[in-house]
């Protein structure tokens, strides 16, 4: 049966700093780092052998699957980045504290704003006061102002189909993402309702291995780290 992992990139510097981090490019911190190296030691402990690799265009997912892939004595395999498995654009949230923005607006609000399937956060102000949310690497794109879970699936879903079910037939297969770029791909595969999927939390730095079915739906899954592991959705 065809095998993924998706690994949520380790803990990074605004993770830390309990801030909206979305677009902007911060890079891990040394816990993070341990856990990218963790999760390459538990892939090899569980013989998974990614022939391809996948990625965003944010530091800290990159950076991950390089550790991982180090890790996993596999740093020579083709490794593709795309913006569409960057995190969900956190809009005019970026860069704010999550505890400070909760006693502003309501817990309620920023839940909604958070893990709600398609109520996006209020747009950022343009232009941008993050660089990174609109450098080259985004030169050709649209840049949205803001994202929800859908919008973020939205591109996700394309990504998926066009880029990685293709390479499917090689073998095993790593994506290193993020929170929400992940959360939308658990939507697609485990075909998580509307509702059920606010309630799906991806811990960093463990890996999720998923088998597909010929449908290329989850048939099993399970986090390699089991100390570490949220509830799955049903499959
Ligand atoms: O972009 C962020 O702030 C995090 O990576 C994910 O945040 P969340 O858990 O608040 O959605």
């Amino acid at each position: 049966m065809p095998r993924i992992c998706l690994v949520r990139h380790g803990q990074s510097r605004w993770n830390l700093e309990n801030r909206f981090t979305g677009w902007v490019d911060v890079d891990l911190t040394e816990k993070g780092e341990a856990e990218a190296r963790r999760a390459g030691e538990l892939m090899k402990a569980e013989t998974f052998k990614p022939v391809r690799a996948f990625t965003s265009v944010q530091t800290r997912a990159i950076r991950t699957l390089n550790i991982a892939l180090h890790a996993l004595d596999r740093l020579w395999v083709p490794v593709t980045k795309d913006y569409r498995l960057n995190e969900r654009h956190y809009g005019g949230l970026t860069g704010l504290d999550k505890a400070e923005t909760a006693v502003k607006h309501g817990e309620d609000q920023v839940k909604i704003w958070r893990r709600s399937y398609d109520t996006p956060p209020p747009p950022l102000d343009d232009p941008s006061p993050f660089p990174s949310l609109t450098d080259e690497r985004y030169a050709g794109i649209e840049v949205p102002k803001t994202e929800s879970l859908k919008l973020t699936l939205d591109r996700v879903a394309p990504y998926w189909q066009s880029t990685i079910v293709p390479a499917i037939s090689e073998g095993d297969l790593l994506i290193a993402a993020h929170g929400n770029s992940l959360r939308a791909l658990v939507k697609l595969l485990f075909a998580v309702g509307d509702d059920e999927i606010t309630s799906v939390e991806i811990p960093t730095g463990n890996p999720l291995l998923v088998e597909l079915n010929n449908q290329m739906r989850a048939s099993s899954a399970k986090y390699l780290d089991d100390s570490r592991a949220q509830a799955l959705p049903k499959i």
